[in-house]
């Protein structure tokens, strides 16, 4: 009896199948083993999955083919690929969307926090499935908006599809499931398990393209996976300076909402131009800058000109932009340059739309962003 549907895109327009029906996410609940026990019988760890798509719910042509696949897998599919998984907890599951991480966007951002957020009272642990190329960016939002207390939050994908020679996703799964599960992974926050590591959610960035090692995270690894088990080098801890927000629902509470933050990619002889077209169209402007805060001159006196708030983050991986590198304004009028600490470019942009959207002023966006040693 499904009443509603939802059409999913996928990224290969001409590949069969690239466009399916999905049971409506309010129907598509099910408990995987079919006797529900009573609390009183439950012994293992109760773990709600969310399934939202990326490579990992992805399939290809041919078994060699690691690139030019289509999302065609539900989270069902997926976790009959890992078999031995109900030794370990129980899980219920729930399939979100089912899309590549491209296509995330507040609607769907807005689904996954309340499945989260559903999920907080009754499960032990949360597993989301997703897509890697904007995974880290969920993932910050999550950790941003939602206090999950002890409960772990574990994001997975893979960078191989399910029919690949050597797959990483039911591997990847199977563990981040297993993580979600264990009583060591509690009070850590939001976590990122992929490729038998596991990182902070607020700190992770993917940093190649393709390969199976696809994500770093210069603040450490917090643990490894090996063998059915977990371990971790540090006793739980979680990011420090990081600003909850209570999100802003839309009238009819369907979604968030954030306001219009974009990215500039900074480069030799860029054009100021480009900061006063973004700050007409835009409420707030990051700026890949190509150092620690370093612009060419014209863009920086552009810059201090602008009413929008603006933060400096940086085009390399590593390092942070200190405040100190921020250009002055020549007379005392106050600007609204930021510098966005060791957020890079994504994850500074989330935070000045939760920012803006909680209406903070000039002052408590920076006291936000000194969290993460900008400001
Ligand atoms: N490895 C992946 O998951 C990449 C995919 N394009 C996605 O982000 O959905």
């Amino acid at each position: 009896m499904i009443s509603e549907s939802l059409q999913i895109k996928t990224i290969c327009s001409d590949a069969e199948n690239s466009v399916f029906t999905i049971e409506n996410t309010a129907l598509d609940t099910h408990l995987l083993d079919s006797a529900e026990p009573t609390s009183q019988h439950r012994t293992l760890p109760r773990i709600k999955i969310l399934g939202t798509g990326g490579t990992i719910a992805s399939k290809a042509a041919q078994a060699s083919q690691t690139a030019g696949y289509h999302v065609d897998l539900t989270i069902q599919d997926l976790l009959d690929s890992i078999p031995d998984i109900s030794r370990i907890c129980e899980i219920e599951y729930e399939q979100v969307c089912n899309v590549d991480s491209k296509d995330m966007d507040e609607e769907l951002l807005f689904k996954i926090y309340r499945g989260i957020s559903r999920s907080l009272q009754t499960f032990d642990g949360i597993v989301i499935t997703h897509g890697t190329d904007t995974l880290a960016e969920t993932a910050f939002f999550i950790e941003s908006t939602i206090d999950s207390g002890d409960l772990p939050i574990v994001f997975v994908g893979s960078m191989r599809p399910s029919t690949s020679v050597s797959a990483d996703g039911p591997m990847n799964l199977f563990q981040a499931i297993s993580i979600a599960a264990d009583p060591k992974s509690r009070g850590r926050g939001v976590l990122v398990s992929l490729n038998d590591q596991i990182s902070a959610g607020y700190y992770i960035t993917k940093t190649n393209a393709n390969s199976l090692d696809s994500f770093n995270v210069r603040q450490g690894y917090l643990g490894n996976f090996f063998n059915n088990e977990v371990h971790y080098y540090y006793p739980p801890v979680k990011p420090l300076g990081c600003h909850k927000f209570k999100l802003k629902l839309s009238s009819d509470s369907s979604t968030i909402q954030l306001a219009k933050v974009g990215i500039l990619y900074a480069y030799q002889t860029m054009d100021s131009m480009l900061v006063e077209f973004m700050s007409e169209q835009y409420d707030g402007i990051v700026i890949a800058t190509m150092g620690a805060g370093s612009l060419p001159s014209g863009v920086n006196d552009k810059c201090l000109d602008v009413q929008v708030p603006i933060v400096y983050s940086k085009r390399t991986m590593d390092g942070m932009v200190p405040s100190i590198n921020l250009p002055k304004s020549s007379s005392r009028t106050e600007n609204s340059i930021i510098a966005s600490g060791y957020l890079n470019p994504e994850k500074s942009r989330i935070l000045l739309q939760l920012c803006l959207a909680n209406h903070y002023t000039m002052e408590e966006i920076r006291f936000v962003f000194r969290g993460v040693y900008g400001g």
